[in-house]
């Protein structure tokens, strides 16, 4: 028999009882939840990770639907457990759902939701962000400042990489590869070049239309290119941002060869999965090459990194905040909670994940639909009009 594990309860007598794994910023979801008739409990053991027994016993005998974490592993035994609980309804609070095994899920009927859209720009201006931290060596200087070591200006002191004119490559030009793109581009009049199996044609048109507009003005116009392959965008650019879903695909899409390729001062950035990246090829090529550098936001086995990382000076490095702005967070947390109570309810699955605004308007009701279910097709759910 497992532990029981603590909760916070809202609305006991709820008529539909759902589960989320922890706490999450913000209260609208939880009267989304409450309003509509569900007793929600909320998991409030102490520990960071809950383990598949903690889950386990959260789910019980009894659950219509769950609100997990990507630090869960969702796999036969959750998804077996939430259905025989009833359960028909699961929604990570995130984009990225690698640690979902959607098959499990497909053969225990349950609908897996996430939470896209509203993380883009967030994201994206963490991956903007790591990229002037590396390339200016801010963390390197403010360690300098506090240290005391500060007596006066050099004109040898933390020199760093100008961004302008330079070419800023993307892999993975989805929502947040291309909102990270048009940021670079327009910000800092970076040329862009990008991988992905489709082509970003609202991308294309966004660098041409401001490649004309700083012609226009007697500047010089950045350009974009579609590479062949990802090594083209390794060669060529100075900047090398990482947004691809992790999948078989990704896994260690960055190796020891693949970093040889890359330009000695060449960045990178990686706001994706950790997995995406060789972490031990990257610590050896960090050491064996002083002038490249590292952005990091997330890491191969989170929470941890691999051996050497810490001490590097050309790596900075953060605990998996890119998402981390207090209107991200919330609306991530109404995405997913109303995916489940969507599915409870027995609503249609939104027509466009890319276009979730409605639910994220404080001012009104949200749409009658779940706003982002991943295996929708696979269980033919129905598809809203709206
Ligand atoms: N660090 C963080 O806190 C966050 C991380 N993420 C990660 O970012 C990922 C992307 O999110 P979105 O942009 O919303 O997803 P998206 O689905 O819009 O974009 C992913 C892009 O990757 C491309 N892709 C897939 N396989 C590829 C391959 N082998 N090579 C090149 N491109 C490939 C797809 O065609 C797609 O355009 C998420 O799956 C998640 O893992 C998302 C949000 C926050
Ligand atoms: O949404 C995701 O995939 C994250 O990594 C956290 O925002």
């Amino acid at each position: 028999m497992a532990k029981p594990v603590s909760i916070q309860v809202w609305n006991p007598n709820g008529k539909y009882r759902v589960v989320s794994t922890k706490s999450m910023p913000g209260t609208r979801w939880i009267n989304l939840l409450i309003q509509q008739d569900c007793r929600l409990e909320i998991c409030t053991e102490k520990k960071t990770i809950l383990s598949v027994e903690d889950t386990i016993a959260l789910i019980g005998d009894k659950c219509d639907g769950v609100i997990g974490q990507l630090t869960e592993d969702w796999g036969e035994e959750l998804f077996s457990a939430l259905s025989k609980a009833g359960g028909k309804a699961f929604s990570n609070m995130a984009v990225g759902y690698n640690n979902v095994d959607v098959n499990a899920a497909n053969k225990h009927g349950v609908a897996v939701g996430n939470t896209p859209g509203v993380l883009t720009e967030t994201t994206a201006e963490l991956a903007a962000s790591l990229t002037l931290a590396a390339a200016r060596r801010i963390v390197e200087a403010d360690e300098f400042m506090r240290a005391g070591l500060y007596d006066g200006w050099l004109p040898h002191l933390f020199v760093g990489n100008l961004l302008k004119g330079q070419t800023v490559g993307v892999i993975g030009a989805g929502r947040i590869g291309s909102a990270y793109a048009r940021m670079m581009v327009e910000g800092f009049k970076m040329n862009l070049i990008y991988f992905d199996l489709y082509q970003s044609t609202r991308l294309e048109k966004f660098v041409t239309a401001y490649g004309a507009f700083l012609k226009a003005n007697g500047e010089t116009p950045v350009t974009w290119k579609r590479a062949a392959s990802m090594d083209e965008v390794l060669q060529e650019a100075d900047i090398i941002s990482l947004h691809p879903i992790l999948d078989k695909t990704t896994y260690h899409l960055v190796n020891k060869e693949r970093l040889a390729k890359m330009k000695k001062e060449a960045i990178l950035i990686n706001c994706s999965r950790g997995p995406v990246i060789d972490e031990v090829a990257l610590v050896e090529h960090l050491k064996e090459n002083p002038m490249f550098r590292v952005g990091l936001d997330v890491f191969e086995d989170e929470p941890y990194m691999k051996p050497g990382l810490a001490e590097l000076k050309n790596a900075v490095v953060v605990p998996h905040i890119a998402s981390a702005s207090k209107w991200t967070r919330e609306g991530m947390a109404t995405l997913a909670a109303l995916n489940v109570l969507g599915k409870i309810k027995g609503y249609p699955v939104w027509f466009d994940a890319n276009r979730v605004e409605p639910f994220l308007n404080e001012n009104a009701q949200p749409p009658a639909a779940c706003p982002s279910i991943v295996n929708a097709k696979a269980l033919s759910l129905p598809v809203s009009k709206l």
